[in-house]
């Protein structure tokens, strides 16, 4: 029944923001350690200089856990800021512990920044990827504004690896694709890292 439901875009979004907004706080934390434990024993997000993170809304895996092991690290963290001017597209700030947030017309927080602190996309070593629903090929289902589609459109020939960060219960069967949907090559959930495709 939910197999056959879980078939349009619409009701996947529907059923994995729900899945997600509903899990209490000690399953946001545990899974926010573990995922952010696996993630720095990955050799490329290790090695990275420049990362691009999020900050969580709508129930999202909790990424504060794994920010201030990268600032440990002495790794850099840039967070995504929705573009006023060039609707759509996404600039990435960086992001320290100084930096002081406000909240965006989706109530996701950004950090207020200077022409100086944004970083050209192809500048990022790596950068992790917020997702609503994936599947066992890598596609990815997001909040459905195309801000990470058109930003990874060509993370091969910028040299980027993006990551997609999720529950394990956000993989489904299948994710219904459109032509402008763009496939992860690492998804990271708190269980396990998979990888895609070649
Ligand atoms: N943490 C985080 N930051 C992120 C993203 C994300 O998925 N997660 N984004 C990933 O792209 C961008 C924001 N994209 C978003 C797209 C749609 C909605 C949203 O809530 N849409 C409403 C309808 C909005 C409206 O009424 O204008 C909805 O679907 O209910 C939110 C964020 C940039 N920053
Ligand atoms: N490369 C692109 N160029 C222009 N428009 C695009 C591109 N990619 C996606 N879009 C537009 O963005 C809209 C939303 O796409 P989609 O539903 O796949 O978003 P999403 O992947 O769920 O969201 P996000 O990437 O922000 O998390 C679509 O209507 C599509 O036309």
């Amino acid at each position: 029944m939910l197999s056959k439901i879980l078939k349009h875009r619409k009701n996947i979004r529907q059923y994995m923001r729900y899945m997600r907004q509903s899990l209490t706080v000690k399953q946001q934390y545990n899974a926010s350690i573990q995922i952010s434990h696996l993630a720095c024993n990955y050799t490329l997000i290790r090695k990275a200089k420049n990362i691009a993170v999020f900050l969580p809304f709508d129930g999202e895996i909790n990424t504060y856990p794994f920010i201030l092991k990268l600032w440990l690290n002495n790794q850099k963290v840039f967070l995504p800021i929705i573009n006023s001017v060039h609707n759509k597209t996404l600039l990435f700030a960086h992001f320290t512990s100084k930096s002081i947030l406000y909240c965006n017309q989706y109530k996701i927080f950004e950090p207020y920044f200077h022409t100086q602190d944004i970083i050209s996309t192809s500048d990022l070593d790596v950068i992790i990827v917020p997702l609503v629903a994936f599947d066992k090929t890598g596609a990815r289902l997001g909040m459905g504004g195309g801000f990470y589609d058109i930003c990874l459109k060509d993370w091969r020939k910028k040299n980027i690896l993006p990551v997609g960060f999720a529950y394990n219960f956000q993989l489904v069967h299948n994710i219904p694709k459109q032509y402008w949907d763009i496939s992860l090559p690492v998804i990271l959930t708190p269980d396990q890292i998979s990888f895609f495709g070649s």
